[in-house]
């Protein structure tokens, strides 16, 4: 995406923001307010951009028909994730299916391969409304997978998560990182440390820092002494980047540089 500008309002959510995504898991870190969503939105071709322009495997978002060729290849949870109540899982996800017009011989095989990759196969005939919030969560995770999309976009997806299925996902997002690019927005930083490859921090609709979970940690041992606030040291390089970020105006990474 070049010069991105998204408004709700009088706010602004994101500011002419440039960024790219490769394959890989990218974790999008920020406080709350960041723009996060608002990014996860506007890439899920959910929300239209103020300003800029976004372009996904190729294709200009900006062009209604080239958004119906992008939907189609991509997996989308938000974080506030509307279903049918009265859909068991099995519909509800192969209705996903037919959404992203899933051949309709591949989606019976490719909604039971999606439930059982979020372990709710024992629950595939059971009504969405009778599960607890972290397996209706998992529905969530099931339906964004289930087209084996090439771009995938989590908004907060191991909120509700109990700690074994937390594990659990992160082993997914590595596994869905090998072959697709993976956007997942979230507070933890356990995600971030586990799953991947790359952190963007986001801070007042602004990139404050870019790089590996290693370098985010080896600034907060580095920051540790300076007394950066933080359990653990990328808890403290979070805070370390934000800092920076903030006295300087400008983006900052380990190595000085902005990409
Ligand atoms: N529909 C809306 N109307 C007005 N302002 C909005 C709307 N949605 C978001 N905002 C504002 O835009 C800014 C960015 O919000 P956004 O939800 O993208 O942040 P976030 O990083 O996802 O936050 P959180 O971590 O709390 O989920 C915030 O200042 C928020 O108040």
């Amino acid at each position: 995406m070049t010069g991105l500008h998204v408004r709700h309002r009088k706010t602004v959510a994101l500011d002419a923001l440039d960024l790219d995504f490769g394959p890989g898991v990218h974790g999008l870190l920020g406080p709350n307010g960041a723009g996060k969503t608002s990014l996860i939105r506007v890439l899920a071709t959910v929300a239209e951009p103020s300003g800029g322009r976004v372009e996904i495997l190729g294709e200009n978002t900006g062009e209604q028909r080239r958004r119906g060729t992008v939907r189609r290849q991509l997996g989308y949870l938000p974080q506030e994730f509307g279903y049918y109540p009265g859909f068991t899982v099995r519909e509800f996800v192969a209705y996903v299916a037919w959404l992203k017009e899933m051949r309709t011989a591949d989606a019976p095989a490719a909604v039971e391969r999606a439930v059982g990759r979020v372990g709710l196969a024992d629950r595939i005939d059971t009504k969405v409304r009778t599960l607890s919030g972290g397996m209706v969560r998992r529905v969530g995770i099931a339906q964004a997978i289930v087209n084996d999309p090439r771009v995938l976009l989590f908004d907060e997806p191991t909120a509700g998560l109990d700690p074994e299925q937390r594990v659990e996902f992160r082993e997914l997002l590595r596994e869905l990182g090998a072959s697709a690019t993976v956007i997942v927005s979230t507070h933890l930083v356990e995600d971030v440390a586990a799953a991947c490859t790359e952190v963007t921090l986001v801070d007042a609709g602004r990139v404050a820092w870019r790089g590996t979970p290693g370098s985010l940690a080896a600034l907060g041992e580095s920051a540790g002494a300076a007394g950066s606030a933080g359990d653990n040291a990328i808890e403290r390089g979070y805070t370390a980047a934000l800092r920076a970020h903030r006295d300087s105006g400008r983006p900052q990474t380990l190595e000085g540089t902005a990409r």
